[in-house]
């Protein structure tokens, strides 16, 4: 069967046809400058690959190479030529922008112009809630369960919330009635809950689901009040389905068909921006609203990168890119120009505020570079993610710090051979459902510890810590340390022991014995556990001396 080159773009298309295991494709074309195609699954429309390609010099002969066998049709969807100004139709990037990029009317508007100052871009927008709403709203629903049905409306933190709202969409001059009918649910479900007396993680999810259903309405709204058309579209309707983890949701491999069906098909008949909540999504059993867990939006903007194949994914905050350590730790942290996939997945899941734990994977797995911004200030660089980068000159990239973290020492009673030991230490957790982050372990001891953010997100942390406990005694003996921190090194593998040779000095200089050290054996990441009341003084020590010294000097 032959596959087919389809010009969806011209006046005139001419088609290509090509034997399924065509590997490569000259194509003659009149036309000059750039062309650029994307692959699709004629099945269900998601895009394989996008394939972009230049005039080979004065001979207007393109070459366009596809996975013969994986490609049945090509279809045009970009063609820039200068000469003809003929339609493009494809969306291109897609740009991020978090609670504090869109925190009141006056962000929204500078949101807008950076946009537009992208002529080039046809970019997908993802939104966060306004400035700290999700907080506010988790607070309203912890005060609804106690303050009794008739006091919902005297719950500062929902007048706030709508005053917010009310007063973003006035000066920005759109209706209120846009968000007005949301506000309305939004204190019904207060009363709701105030009337249950309790607030259970689906409520909890349905409720600050009306930040971003909010912020992405009023924005939209904006953009076609000044000329530029833009659709809003809520994450839950359009394809984004979760595991049922209410407050914690996994995106699940449907999303991606999903969601580039939906927006692709909506772009190619009637282009508009679209503006799409982050953070949200649809459980696949109950079919209600989910979160991906707070910070969830990044992980919302690189799903829609993999699903339609953009060229970029652009993350926009209120900081100049990842930076050396966290600024509010130590102020004199420096942005990374450059990071990994790998790097930016451990920087984030050891605590690193700036980016989702999960929202480096689907940009690794569709090898799409991220970009992060600072929406105060867009001429800064910024930092750029991608699969790989030149690493000659690297030593540590950044340090991240995650406080409040348990630790466990656990020392075999020898009732139980060395795999039977490692084994069922783990197979406890298994059973418990609880995330151990690092490990280090020998023949008949083993120390870990325990991911915060999974426990936080749950009730009963005590019992639950005392119930891993009694499980452990069963076969060992069990010290339980709380109020550990992790710092994490994330660094130059090739380089650990120039890192740790200045770690360790830096540390005895400052007095501070560290209680357990972890390093993978192909890992970008060290972590050392300290005491929490030592660790942040111990990250801006670490800080001067790798980023704010001459490294020859750490050779001394
Ligand atoms: N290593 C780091 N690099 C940059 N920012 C960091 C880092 N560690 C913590 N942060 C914090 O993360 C914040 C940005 O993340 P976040 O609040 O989620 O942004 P947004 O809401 O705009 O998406 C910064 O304001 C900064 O305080
Ligand atoms: N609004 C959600 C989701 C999010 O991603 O927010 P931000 O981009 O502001 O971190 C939260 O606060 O968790």
């Amino acid at each position: 069967m032959a596959a087919s080159l389809r010009f969806s773009g011209l006046k005139t298309p001419p088609t290509y046809s090509f034997p399924k295991q065509t590997t490569s494709l000259q194509c003659h074309s009149a036309s000059p400058t750039l062309l650029s195609f994307a692959a699709f699954r004629p099945s269900n429309s998601s895009i394989l690959r996008n394939i972009s390609l230049r005039r080979c010099c004065e001979s207007r002969v393109f070459r366009v190479c596809c996975q013969g066998g994986n490609v049945d049709v090509i279809q045009r969807n970009e063609f820039e030529a200068a000469s003809s100004g003929e339609a493009e139709n494809q969306l291109t990037c897609v740009m991020k922008f978090g609670g504090s990029s869109v925190a009141s009317a006056e962000r929204m508007r500078e949101v807008a112009d950076l946009i537009l100052s992208f002529p080039n871009e046809r970019p997908v927008i993802v939104l966060s809630a306004m400035g700290k709403t999700t907080n506010k709203l988790l607070l309203a629903g912890e005060k609804a369960v106690s303050c009794g049905v008739t006091n919902v409306d005297a719950i500062e933190e929902l007048n706030f919330i709508k005053d917010l709202h009310h007063r973003t969409a006035d000066e920005l001059g759109v209706e209120r009635s846009i968000v007005d009918g949301h506000l309305e649910v939004l204190e019904q479900l207060l009363k709701g809950i105030a009337m249950m007396k309790e607030l259970t993680l689906r409520t909890k999810d349905y409720l600050v689901s009306f930040g971003e259903c909010m912020s992405t309405r009023i924005f939209a709204a904006y953009l076609n009040k000044i000329g530029v058309k833009a659709r809003q579209y809520d994450a839950f309707e359009i394809g984004f389905i979760t595991t049922d983890d209410f407050t914690n949701a996994d995106i699940l491999e449907a999303t991606y068909p999903a969601v580039a069906k939906r927006l692709n098909d909506d772009w190619i008949s009637d282009p508009a921006i679209p503006i799409v909540t982050g953070f949200l999504g649809k459980g696949w059993r109950s079919s209600a609203i989910t979160t991906l867990g707070r910070g969830g939006s990044d992980l919302t903007a690189t799903t829609i990168g993999k699903a339609l194949g953009l060229r970029e994914i652009q993350v926009w905050k209120d900081v100049d890119g990842v930076l050396t350590c966290d600024p509010n730790i130590y102020q004199h942290a420096e942005p990374v120009p450059y990071l990994t996939f790998e790097e930016a997945a451990e920087l984030a899941y050891f605590g690193a505020q700036v980016l989702h734990p999960q929202s480096m994977r689907p940009a690794r797995e569709g090898d799409i570079p991220v970009r992060v911004k600072n929406s105060y200030n867009p001429n800064a660089p910024g930092t750029l993610i991608t699969r790989n980068r030149d690493m000659s000159k690297a030593v540590l990239t950044s340090i991240v710090l995650k406080r409040n973290v348990t630790m466990l020492d656990i020392v075999s009673t020898r009732m139980l051979g060395q795999f039977g030991f490692l084994a069922k230490v783990f197979s406890i957790f298994e059973d418990l459902g609880i995330s151990v982050d690092v490990v280090a372990t020998s023949e008949v001891s083993t120390s870990l510890t325990l991911d915060p953010s999974k426990l936080w997100s749950r009730e009963l942390i005590q019992q639950e810590l005392d119930h891993v406990v009694e499980e452990l005694e069963k076969i060992a003996v069990v010290n339980l340390l709380q109020h550990r921190s992790i710092i994490s090194l994330i660094g130059n593998v090739q380089r650990s022991s120039l890192i740790l040779e200045k770690a360790f000095h830096v540390l005895r200089t400052n007095g501070v014995n560290v209680q357990m050290i972890s390093q993978g054996a192909s890992k970008v990441n060290i972590s050392l556990i300290v005491h929490d009341t030592e660790a942040e003084q111990c990250v801006r020590a670490l800080h001067s001396t790798f980023f704010e010294s001459d490294l020859p000097e750490l050779d001394q």
